[in-house]
Formats: structure tokens, C-alpha cells, sequence
């Protein structure tokens, strides 16, 4: 496997301990080339929210063209930028880093020689809140928060950095303790805070301390440091966040049950899997339709297709559809909100001998949307009539809309019968679909039916008809205006049970209404296919008509259907299941990729409720006012940490001071929270005075506390 790829699709960059170096500018004066794998590629194609990012797909590295870019888009930088930073004589104005340096206080450096660094990264004493860098040397050269300045550089001198020990460059000002007086909003220290992982650091230096190789320094020709060691970025050491160090996953990490998982035969290799699950790792599953390299994405495979989300959408929005001021009754039995779906004051009554009319209805059972289909005018003779319907509620297939009540109504100030129906949202009848008739959809000329959708019709109509049938019962009415289009491709069969009511006292036996079944349906497709909806007047003239569009298959199954009457041949449904066989297979496997393809959808979404849930978590805890009686409660411990973090994710600015609005960034950032990746980033207080270094894994640490903290049982206070 190309390792590039591989690192590529798991999104972490080889670049350890740092790990990701989401999208940053690589080519630039001075800044070391990234020729790396594409840093966080699960996101970096969405480049529509960051119009500077140039991703050339097949490369490596990317090209820049824009001013320098804050921070949004840097964790911390995995290169030195320029041999200044960590420089303890510099004493120019700051410095634009390379692009990679993270937005930092406006002055970390004195004069008097002190180490800029404050605090101890292992201070025992440590709180966050009150940790205070140096009061700022305002240079009026930085620009706003966030804002990296771009104005020439200036070099004193070369200063070879030395690697010194972590210790040295951890100098606590104060001995390590925390001194109160220095806390930069005078906000009390936290009580139950853990700080010994939180670093504060001066930002310049203390990255280039970490830094897990060194490359020559280029700057303006001024020399450079020989490399310590060279960079391979398709060599990762094993690390438990990288993708270098995934390695192979061998149990369930759903399972709750460890010993079950461990067991199964899913997962190759049963040494252990890592915890914690790295949710941000989204996994592509197929199928792959795009034209896309493997690492790349973009911001809509993180979220269901357009189409797919704009008909859900419409379609919740029809159910929810109301009609003030209608004269339709309040109340229909059970039911209210009535909403009309025929949309034609036209009704004849030939299909079911009295006019009927169809509403859209809430339960006030169960507050479900039913359709109800009304039968002006009808007076029930005979109760037993009503009740042939309880046969038809056990009918439950997918060609079939169910059927699941009748009632006589008043409502209406006539005597009415009501069908409950399935509500399908949106659904258009076969007639309105392809005969042209009613006049919600305006008249467009009739395309012809392609045979791989009348086949399609044709074997989930013999699917309804099957159920029908196994039932006892018998369809009756098979007509384009009742068989409903639900979806793409997806018909059903409407207005069962209708006349078993209506012609209760029918002397016919079902067998002989089910072989009337088929013929109906061999009628109904050559309606279809000749698009002619008198066929029966002239069966041999539409038989030809077909005959010239059609396979000789599909006509001759049109005609075994039409002969299903002829008494010397024995016709039923499964005898013509059984002649289309061929066909059935062809429609199965089309549902099968719509399975497949529904699931794929399924999992660009499976992520997001996460997401919700974790940002509902963070603005539990953000910008709380007040928590047991504490005003300062969000402000203090992990909060404050968190509050930071926020900023960080949604409220960062580019070079020019405009807010960077990446949801890629943001997608990034959450995952790696809820992943609590060893990444580290850097946090800048709002008054850019302290600055920390956190991974998202002590960042996830506080946050689970913080949340935790809310949930626990209210103290009593007295
Ligand atoms: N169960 C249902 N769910 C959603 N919409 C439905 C349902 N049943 C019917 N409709 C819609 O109601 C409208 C009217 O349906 P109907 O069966 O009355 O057809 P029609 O074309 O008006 O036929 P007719 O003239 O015989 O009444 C159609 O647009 C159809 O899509």
C-alpha cells in the first residue's frame, strides 16, 4: 500500500509528536517545504471555506499564494520557522513567523533577561486562570488577535538554537508557584484542577524545544542549522495517535462486552485495540462514485447528499403542513388538521361508484399522519361490510400502502366513509407521473417509459400482489390513479380495501376477483407503456403499439396477464413471479445498491449527531454565568481552558482581522476533542496575555469533568 495514502486516509501526518499540522502553507519564503502527506486531508479539500488552500490532488505538499495565515489553520507548527524564534537576543519587533506560528501575545520577551517562559509545565501549584505571561511590550506592528504580522523581517544576527533540556526551557519566573496577584482576570484559581499537563510556554521558543526533528533554517541566506536528523515523512514513529501508530485494530471497540469482541473473527488481530476510539477518523464507505483521490474530501461527504437531504426535507415539511382557516371539519373522529391532497375539484365517481376525496390528518392517538380517504355520500347498509376492512390491516408489504382503519363519518355533513391509509409524503400518483393527468404537475409531454422501469413496476406490483393475495384478499382496483409514487422508482399499491366495503354484497369469489387482479394488471402496463389510458377498448391495436417499444418478454408476460380470465389455464400470481424470475433478479440487485447507497449516506451522518451532542456539551459549560453559586465558574480550571478552546475552533481571524469561517476546522478540532488526540494546541487568552499548549486528550479530560461537574446532584446549601 502506498504509505502516503495510507497516512493520507487515516489523516494524521507523520509529523509526530505534533501530529496533524492541519492545511498550512508550505512554500513560503523561508518556511520549510512540507513534503509530507497532506496534513488532516479528511478535511483540507474543503476548500470552499478557505479560499487561500491550494490542493494539488496527487501532491504532497501544498502551495501557497496567499499572505501569511494565522492560526486557524496551524496547531503548532511542526518546522522552525525562522532561527530568530528561540533566540533569546532577538529583541525586534515580532517577528512575522513563518506562516505556521500560531497566533501569540504581543510580547513575551523583556529586556531585563528574564526567561519569557512563566511557568512550569510540572508546577505543582498550577492554575490555569492565573497563569500571566509578562505584561505585554505592545508592538503597534501586531495586528489584531490572531493577526500575524507581515512587515520585513528583521535579523539579528544568527543564533544556532541548541537543544536544551525541557527543564531549562520550563523556567518557572516565580519557582514554580503560582502567585495570585499575577492572574490576568483576576480570577481565583481553580480548586480542583490538575495542571501538571498544561503547558505555558513562550511561544516563540518553546515549540522549536519540541520539535520533533530540525531541518535547515533558511532565512534571507543568513545560514541555517544543519539538520539534526533527516525528515522522512513517510516514516512515522509508532505513536498511539497517529495513524503510524494504529496499526491493526483487532475488537469491536463498540462492544461492551471486551472478551465477546476480542473473540470475534471480525477484526484480524486480537492484540488489543486502542482506546480512545479515534472517532475523527472517518472511514470512506462505499460506494465510490467520486472522482476523487483516496485522502481527498470534501465538505459534503461529511453530510447526506443535497438531493437526498432536500427531498426529506420537503417531504417533513409537507407532513407538517397546516391549513388555517379551511372549512374542511376541525375534527374528524380521531383526527385533526385535515389537509386536502387532491388538488382538483373534479371528481368522478367511476372508480369506486361515489365521488372520493383524500386529506392529509393527524392522529390524536398516536400523533402520527395518516391519509384519509373520503367517500362522499355513502350510507353503510351493512356492518359487516365495514369490518372486511380488519383483513386488509394485516397486509403489511412494501408495494402496498397499509391500510389500517374505516369509520362512517358525520363530520362532513353528509354521510361519509373514511379509509385510514398510510401517509406518504410528496407521492404522486403513476398517472400524474407519466399519463399526465391532474394538474399539480403542469402538462410536459409524456416520456416514454424505459423497459428497465416498467420491469421495475411490473415485479413490485406482482410483490403486492403476492401479499394481497396470500392474504385471501384481492386488489380490485389497479389503475395508474392508484398506485402511488413514494420515491424514485418506488410505487405501491393505493386503495385497497375500498371496494371490499363498497360492493361488499359482490357475488364473485375471490378467485375470480384475483385473476380479475391480473388481468388489470396486464392492462395497467400497457397503459403504461403505449401511455394510453383507454387500452381496453382496443386490446390488439395497444398490444402492438407495446410490441414496438418493448422486448418480446415483457410483451408476452403483458399478454399472459391479459388471458389470466381463460378458464383452461390455471393463472395465478406465483406462476408469473416464477415466468419473470430473470427480472425479479435484475430489480433485487437495484435494490440492493440502494441499500447500499442509503447506507453510505447513512454513514456521512453517522458522525454529526456525535458532533451535536459534544457541542451541546461545550455550550453546557461555556460562558456559563454561574455554577453553584460561583459567577466565576466558566472562567476558572478547565473551563477558562475550554472557553479558550472555543475561541480557537469557532472565533479565530485571518491575517487581514476577518473571521475564518472553515468548517473544516471546525470538524477537525471537534473530532480531535472527542478523540482526545495527543495533538497539541495552542491557546491564546482574549487579551492575548497568556498563552497555553494543550493536547486535545487533557482538553477532552477537562471537558468530561466540567460536563460531569453539571450533572452531579445539586449540593444542598444552607
Ligand atoms: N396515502 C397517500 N399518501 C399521500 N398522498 C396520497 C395518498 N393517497 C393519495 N394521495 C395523493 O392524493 C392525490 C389524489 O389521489 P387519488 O387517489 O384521489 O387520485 P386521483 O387522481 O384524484 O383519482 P380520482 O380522480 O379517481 O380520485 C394524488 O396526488 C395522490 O398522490
Amino acid at each position: 500500500m502506498n504509505p502516503r495514502r495510507d497516512f493520507l486516509l487515516c489523516r494524521g501526518p507523520p509529523m509526530a509528536p505534533y501530529g496533524n499540522i492541519p492545511v498550512m502553507p508550505a512554500v513560503m519564503p523561508g518556511a520549510h517545504r512540507c513534503d509530507g502527506p497532506l496534513p488532516s486531508p479528511g478535511l483540507s479539500e474543503l476548500s470552499a471555506f478557505e479560499p487561500n488552500i491550494h490542493h494539488t490532488p496527487g501532491e504532497t505538499h501544498l502551495s501557497y499564494h496567499g499572505p501569511p495565515l494565522a492560526p486557524p489553520y496551524g496547531s503548532i507548527p511542526a518546522t522552525p520557522a525562522h532561527p530568530r524564534h528561540g533566540n533569546p537576543l532577538y529583541r525586534g519587533p515580532p517577528v512575522a513567523p513563518c506562516s505556521s506560528i500560531p497566533v501569540m501575545p504581543a510580547s513575551t520577551h523583556r529586556d531585563d533577561g528574564h526567561s519569557s517562559t512563566k511557568l512550569s509545565a510540572l508546577a505543582a501549584e498550577f492554575h490555569p486562570a492565573s497563569t500571566q505571561i509578562d505584561p505585554p511590550h505592545r508592538n503597534p506592528s501586531m495586528g489584531p488577535r490572531g493577526h500575524i504580522p507581515t512587515g520585513p523581517r528583521n535579523y539579528l544576527g544568527q543564533h544556532s538554537w541548541q537543544p536544551q533540556s525541557r527543564s531549562n526551557y520550563h523556567r518557572s519566573r516565580h519557582g514554580g508557584t503560582h502567585h495570585e496577584s499575577d492572574a490576568p482576570h483576576g480570577y481565583p484559581p481553580a480548586l480542583a484542577w490538575e495542571p501538571p499537563r498544561f503547558h505555558h510556554r513562550h511561544p516563540y521558543i518553546d515549540h522549536i524545544a519540541n520539535m520533533p526533528y530540525q531541518s535547515p533554517l533558511q532565512s534571507n541566506g543568513n545560514g541555517g542549522m544543519p539538520p539534526t536528523s533527516a525528515f522522512d515523512p513517510f516514516i512515522t514513529t509508532p505513536n498511539t495517535m497517529t495513524p503510524g501508530g494504529v496499526g491493526p485494530v483487532s475488537a469491536n471497540p463498540y462492544s461492551h462486552d471486551p472478551a465477546a469482541a476480542m473473540g470475534g473473527a471480525f477484526f484480524a488481530n486480537p492484540a488489543g485495540f486502542q482506546q480512545p476510539v479515534q472517532y475523527h477518523l472517518y472511514a470512506p464507505i462505499g460506494p465510490h462514485n467520486q472522482n476523487t483521490m483516496g485522502y481527498q474530501r470534501n465538505v459534503h461527504d461529511l453530510f447526506l447528499p443535497n438531493d437526498l437531504r432536500e427531498e426529506l426535507q420537503k417531504k417533513a415539511a409537507a407532513t407538517l403542513q397546516t391549513l388555517p382557516n379551511t372549512q374542511l371539519p376541525a375534527q374528524v373522529d380521531y383526527f385533526h388538521s385535515l389537509v386536502p391532497l387532491d388538488l382538483s375539484h373534479q371528481k368522478n365517481a367511476s372508480t369506486f361508484g361515489y365521488p372520493s376525496w383524500i386529506y392529509k390528518a393527524q392522529s390524536s392517538k398516536d400523533g402520527c399522519f395518516y391519509a384519509l380517504r373520503r367517500l362522499e355520500g355513502f350510507r353503510l347498509t351493512n356492518e359487516k361490510a365495514i369490518r372486511s376492512v380488519q383483513a386488509w390491516k394485516r397486509v403489511c408489504n412494501g408495494s402496498v400502502v397499509t391500510v389500517h382503519d374505516a369509520f362512517t363519518s358525520r363530520s362532513f355533513q353528509d354521510s361519509s366513509l373514511i379509509f385510514v391509509t398510510d401517509y406518504h409524503p410528496l407521492s404522486k400518483t403513476l398517472a400524474e407521473q407519466h399519463l399526465n393527468t391532474g394538474n399539480r404537475y403542469p402538462a410536459r409531454p409524456n416520456a416514454p417509459i424505459s423497459e428497465q422501469l416498467l420491469w421495475g413496476y411490473m415485479t413490485q406490483i406482482a410483490n403486492g400482489l403476492k401479499a394481497i393475495h396470500a392474504n385471501g384478499l384481492a386488489a380490485r382496483v389497479l389503475e395508474p390513479s392508484k398506485i402511488l409514487v413514494t420515491a424514485k422508482s418506488r410505487i405501491r399499491i393505493n386503495a385497497c380495501a375500498i371496494l371490499d366495503v363498497v360492493q361488499f354484497d359482490t357475488q364473485k369469489t375471490v378467485a375470480d376477483l384475483q385473476r380479475q387482479d391480473l388481468v388489470n394488471f396486464g392492462q395497467l402496463i400497457l397503459i403504461l407503456g403505449t401511455g394510453q389510458p383507454a387500452v381496453q377498448h382496443n386490446l390488439n391495436k395497444a398490444l402492438e403499439v407495446f410490441g414496438r417499444s418493448y422486448s418480446p418478454q415483457l410483451k408476452n408476460s403483458v399478454m399472459w396477464l391479459l388471458g389470466s380470465l381463460q378458464k383452461e389455464q390455471e393463472r395465478n400470481i406465483d406462476t408469473f413471479i416464477t415466468g419473470i424470475s430473470s427480472q425479479l433478479m435484475s430489480t433485487f440487485d437495484s435494490a440492493l445498491h440502494m441499500d447500499d447507497q442509503l447506507n453510505s449516506d447513512l454513514c456521512r451522518e453517522l458522525e454529526n449527531g456525535r458532533l451535536v451532542r459534544l457541542l451541546s456539551k461545550l455550550g453546557f459549560v461555556n460562558e456559563r454565568p454561574e455554577y453553584e453559586l460561583d459567577q466565576r465558574w466558566s472562567e476558572t480550571g478547565e473551563r477558562y481552558f475550554l472557553k479558550l478552546f472555543r475561541d480557537y475552533v469557532f472565533h479565530q481571524v485571518d491575517a487581514a482581522g476577518e473571521p475564518v469561517v472553515d468548517l473544516g476546522h471546525v470538524l477537525t478540532c471537534l473530532n480531535k476533542l472527542d478523540a482526545g488526540t495527543d495533538e497539541k494546541i495552542h491557546l491564546i487568552s482574549r487579551d492575548e496575555q497568556s498563552s497555553f499548549i494543550v493536547t486535545y486528550k487533557e482538553l477532552k479530560k477537562g471537558f468530561e469533568s466540567s460536563f460531569q461537574a453539571l450533572l452531579k446532584p445539586a449540593r444542598r446549601m444552607h
